[in-house]
C-alpha cells in the first residue's frame, strides 16, 4: 500500500482487505469447507457428505460444481444442528441466520475470508433449485439419490424418509379416532378428577381430546401441569377401561408406557409423576381403578423400543409391536426425526400416542423439530365446530370462539395447548419473563421492573465497564465468578429471605459454594468399609442434588461469556475461595458433563456427575487410600449412585457453565442466564425462553448489552421442515 491514503489506514488499521474470490469448481469449494472444518465451523462429516456427492456425480459423468459441494455440505451442516433439512430460499434469504456461520457470530471472522453470506449473496433461491434439479445427485425421493429435493427443501436422503415415515404415521393415525365404548363414563370420570366448571379448563380439555385420539399433542410452559393432566388422563382411560370390561376379561387394564428421550427426562418424570398419582381420587373413580395400573416408572424411549450396540435398528419395529396400549412420550420437543420415525415404526395400530412438551423450546440437537412443527397453529387450536361440540359435550366446559375454527386441520384436532401456570403466579418475575420472551415483547418497562427488583425472584446483573479490548471483558467475569460461588442472594429482594412458593419456604438462592461445602463437609466419617456403600451413596446425592440448586447457563462456548472461559474463572474463582485444590484435571468437586453416549459405562451424552474422594483402595500395607470416582445418578430414575473411576471416562468436560442447549430437559433451583454482549445468530427467542425456563425458583440474568437481549428476543429461530406441510 503506497500514498497517504495508505499510511491512513495502517495508522487506523482499517486497510481494506480484498474479499476472496468464490469457488469456481467443486475442488476449490471443498477447499473452502475443509478450512471452515479446521476452524470447527462445520463438521468433518459435512466435508465428506459433500465429497462423496461430487465423487457419485463425477462417477455418473457429471461435473460436480461448486455450488453442489457447497449445498450438500450446507444440507448435511444443518442436520448436525438439529433440522431436517436446508431451506435454500431460507439460504438466499438470511444466510447467516440461517446458517448459524460462523458459529459464534462473524466477529471471530478473519478479514480476508470468504463470509458464508458471500456465496450466496448474488443467487436466488428459484436459481438454486433448477441448479440442484439439474444433477444426477439430486431427486423427489423416487429414485436413490443422496439428495432429495422437495420444494425449496434441500434433504439428506436419510432424513426425507423419516420425515415422510413420521407424517404417514401421523396422518394414518388421524384418519380413525380411538375406540371408545362410552363416552358418558369419560365425562363422568373427567368430572371426578377436574370438577364441572363451565370456564374452559385447558387440562381437562386436554384429557378429553387425548382420550378421543389414537395421536394427540399436549403442550405447555412450564408448569402448565403437562404431568398432572396425563396422569388424569391415564386414570380417566383406565377408569373407563375398568368400568367397561367383561367379567370375561383377564385384566380390564390398558397396557401404558411412559417414556423421555432422556435418561434426565426419565428420572424428572418418574419423581414427578409419582407424587400426582398418589393424588388421584382412584376410590372415585366410575369402575374405581387400583393405583397400580397407572404406571409411575419411565423410561428412554432408547431402552422401551431395544436399542441394540452399535446398530442403528431396534428390537421393536414394524414386525415385532411394542406390547403396549398406551404411549406416553414426555420432553417431546427433544425426540429427532431419526428416533421418532422409529416409534412410528414399532407402535400398534390401535394403541394412542400422547406427546408432552414445550412447543416454545429449543429443539432437540439431534435433526428434526419435531413437536414444535406439530405445534405450530396450537396458539388458536383451530378446533373444527364438530370438535368443539364434541369436547363440550364431554369435558363439559365451553370453548372461547376464538378457538373454533371451520377450517380446521386434522392435525389441529389432535393439539391441545395448556394455558395456565400453576407454577408461576402474575407476581413471579421468571413467569412475566418466559411469556414475554415468547411473544417477542421484552420492553423497557419489563426490563425496569427486573432491575429494581419488582419481582423477588430475578435478579438483573449487569457487568459494568469492560475492556477497550474486544473479547475481553474482565469486570463482567469477575462479578460472574463472584456470583457463581455465592449465588449472590443479596442482588435478589430480601436477599432471597422468607420466600413462600405454593404455601411453602423456600431457601434463598445458592452459587456452587453450596455443593461444594456438601462436598468438604458431609463426608462420610472414614473408616467406613468399601463395602457399606450406604453413606457414601446418600452423600453423593446429597451433593448432586446441591449441585442442581445452581447453574450458570451460557448462550455461547467462546468469547468473554462463553463455557470455556468461564468454567476456567470460575474454578479458579472457586480454588481462591478454598474450595477446591486446583483448577485442572481431577480434583474432588469437579462436575462433569458427559458429552458422548458410553453405552459400555450406561452414560449418556448430556448427563452430569461430581468426582468425589473415596477411601476404598488399599495400599500395600493394607491400609485405606483416597481415590477419586466420580458419583453420577442411576439412568433409571432409581436414586442409587454409579461410582466410575475418572480414568474410564473418554468424553467429558467440566461443567461449572454449560450451553442452555446442554440444559434442555433439565431444571435448577437457581438458574443464571449469561446474555453475551454482542449478538450471534445463535442468540434466538427460543434460546433465551429455554434458558429463562431453566430455572425453578431463582433466576439471575447477566446482561451487559440490554439491546443484545432485547433483539435477540425479537427473532425467532428459522426452522426447516416439511412435516406440517406434508399433514395438511
Ligand atoms: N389444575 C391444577 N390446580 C392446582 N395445581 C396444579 C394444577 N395442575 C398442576 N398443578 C400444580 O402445578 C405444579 C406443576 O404441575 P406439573 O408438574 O403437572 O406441570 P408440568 O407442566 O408437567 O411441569 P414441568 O414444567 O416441570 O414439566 C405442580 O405442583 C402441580 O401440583
Amino acid at each position: 500500500m503506497t500514498g497517504e491514503s495508505g499510511y491512513i489506514q495502517d495508522l487506523f488499521d482499517t486497510a481494506v482487505v480484498e474479499p476472496a474470490p468464490l469457488p469456481r469448481t467443486a475442488a476449490e469449494a471443498l477447499a473452502l469447507l475443509d478450512d471452515w472444518v479446521e476452524r470447527d465451523w462445520i463438521r468433518a462429516l459435512d466435508h465428506a457428505f459433500a465429497a462423496f456427492v461430487c465423487k457419485i456425480v463425477d462417477e455418473r459423468g457429471e461435473q460436480p460444481s461448486a455450488m453442489l459441494a457447497l449445498l450438500a455440505a450446507m444440507a448435511s451442516h444443518q442436520v448436525g444442528r438439529g433440522h431436517v433439512c436446508l431451506d435454500v430460499r431460507h439460504l438466499c434469504q438470511a444466510t447467516e441466520p440461517t446458517l448459524v456461520l460462523p458459529p459464534e457470530g462473524v466477529g471471530s471472522l478473519p478479514a480476508d475470508s470468504l463470509q458464508p453470506s458471500d456465496l450466496f449473496a448474488d443467487v436466488s433461491p428459484d436459481e438454486l433449485v433448477s441448479h440442484l434439479n439439474q444433477s444426477c445427485a439430486v431427486g423427489n425421493g423416487e429414485l436413490a439419490t443422496p439428495l432429495v429435493l422437495d420444494g425449496s427443501r434441500l434433504y439428506l436422503r436419510r432424513f426425507w424418509r423419516y420425515e415422510q415415515a413420521i407424517a404417514a404415521g401421523i396422518r394414518k393415525r388421524l384418519e380413525t379416532h380411538a375406540e371408545m365404548t362410552d363416552t358418558s363414563l369419560l365425562a363422568r370420570a373427567l368430572d371426578t378428577l377436574f370438577g364441572t366448571s363451565q370456564e374452559p379448563d385447558y387440562q381437562k380439555l386436554a384429557c378429553a381430546l387425548a382420550a378421543r385420539n389414537r395421536f394427540s399433542v399436549i403442550t405447555g410452559g412450564p408448569g402448565t401441569g403437562k404431568t398432572t393432566t396425563v396422569v388424569n388422563l391415564l386414570a380417566a382411560l383406565q377408569s373407563v377401561a375398568c368400568e367397561s370390561a367383561g367379567t370375561d376379561d383377564a385384566s380390564p387394564y390398558l397396557r401404558i408406557r411412559l417414556s423421555a428421550p432422556t435418561g434426565k427426562a426419565a428420572a424428572r418424570l418418574s419423581e414427578s409423576i409419582g407424587g400426582a398419582v398418589d393424588r388421584l381420587p382412584l376410590e372415585k373413580l366410575p369402575g374405581r381403578p387400583d393405583k397400580s395400573a397407572i404406571p409411575t416408572q419411565v423410561t428412554t424411549l432408547h431402552r422401551l423400543l431395544g436399542s441394540r450396540p452399535g446398530s442403528r435398528s431396534f428390537r421393536h419395529n414394524e414386525d415385532n409391536p411394542l406390547p403396549l396400549d398406551i404411549l406416553v412420550i414426555d420432553e417431546a420437543s427433544m425426540v429427532d426425526v431419526d428416533l421418532m420415525a422409529s416409534v412410528f415404526a414399532a407402535l400398534p395400530d390401535k394403541a394412542r400416542l400422547i406427546m408432552l412438551g414445550d412447543k416454545d423450546q429449543l429443539a432437540s440437537v439431534d435433526a428434526g423439530a419435531v413437536l414444535g412443527e406439530l405445534c405450530q397453529r396450537a396458539d388458536h387450536a383451530h378446533y373444527l365446530p364438530a370438535t368443539a361440540q364434541w369436547l363440550e359435550s364431554v369435558a363439559g366446559c365451553q370453548l372461547p370462539p376464538e378457538q373454533v375454527d371451520a377450517d380446521g386441520l386434522p392435525l389441529d384436532q389432535a393439539v391441545a395447548m395448556l394455558r395456565k401456570s400453576y407454577r408461576f403466579d402474575e407476581h413471579s418475575g421468571i413467569g412475566v419473563l418466559a411469556s414475554a420472551t415468547n411473544a417477542g415483547r421484552l420492553d423497557r418497562q419489563l426490563i425496569a421492573q427486573c432491575r429494581e427488583q419488582n419481582f423477588e425472584d430475578v435478579a438483573w446483573l449487569v457487568p459494568d465497564g469492560g475492556s477497550a479490548r474486544p473479547g475481553i471483558n474482565e469486570p463482567g467475569v469477575a462479578l460472574l465468578a463472584d456470583h457463581a460461588l455465592t449465588g449472590s442472594p443479596e442482588r435478589f429482594r430480601n436477599s432471597g429471605a422468607g420466600r413462600l412458593v405454593n404455601d411453602r419456604p423456600i431457601d434463598p438462592p445458592v452459587g456452587y459454594g453450596h455443593y461444594l461445602d456438601i462436598v468438604r463437609g458431609h463426608k462420610p466419617a472414614s473408616g467406613n468399609e468399601a463395602d457399606e456403600r450406604e453413606p457414601w451413596d446418600a452423600w453423593a446425592t446429597d451433593v448432586l442434588t446441591a449441585f442442581n440448586h445452581f447453574k450458570v447457563l451460557c448462550a455461547l462456548r467462546q468469547g468473554p461469556f462463553g463455557v470455556e472461559g468461564l468454567n476456567r474463572e470460575i474454578a479458579e474463582r472457586l480454588r481462591r475461595a478454598g474450595l477446591i485444590d486446583r483448577t485442572e484435571g481431577w480434583y474432588a468437586g469437579r462436575p462433569v458433563l458427559i458429552t458422548g453416549n458410553d453405552y459400555n459405562l450406561g452414560l449418556m451424552n448430556g448427563d452430569i456427575g461430581v468426582t468425589l474422594s473415596v477411601p476404598w483402595d488399599r495400599n500395600d500395607a493394607g491400609e485405606p487410600v483416597e481415590t477419586l470416582r466420580v458419583a453420577f445418578p442411576s439412568s433409571d430414575g432409581s436414586g442409587t449412585i454409579r461410582w466410575i473411576s475418572p480414568s474410564r471416562l473418554q468424553s467429558l468436560e467440566t461443567v461449572y457453565a454449560m450451553t442452555v442447549h446442554k440444559s434442555q430437559g433439565s431444571e435448577f433451583t437457581h438458574a443464571c442466564l449469561v446474555i453475551p454482549d454482542r449478538l450471534t445468530p445463535v442468540l434466538t427467542r427460543e434460546l433465551a425462553y429455554t434458558g429463562i425456563t431453566r430455572a425453578r425458583h431463582w433466576l439471575s440474568l447477566v446482561v451487559s448489552q440490554e439491546g443484545v437481549l432485547k433483539e435477540a428476543v425479537g427473532r425467532g429461530v428459522i426452522r426447516a421442515s416439511g412435516l406440517a406441510r406434508l399433514l395438511v
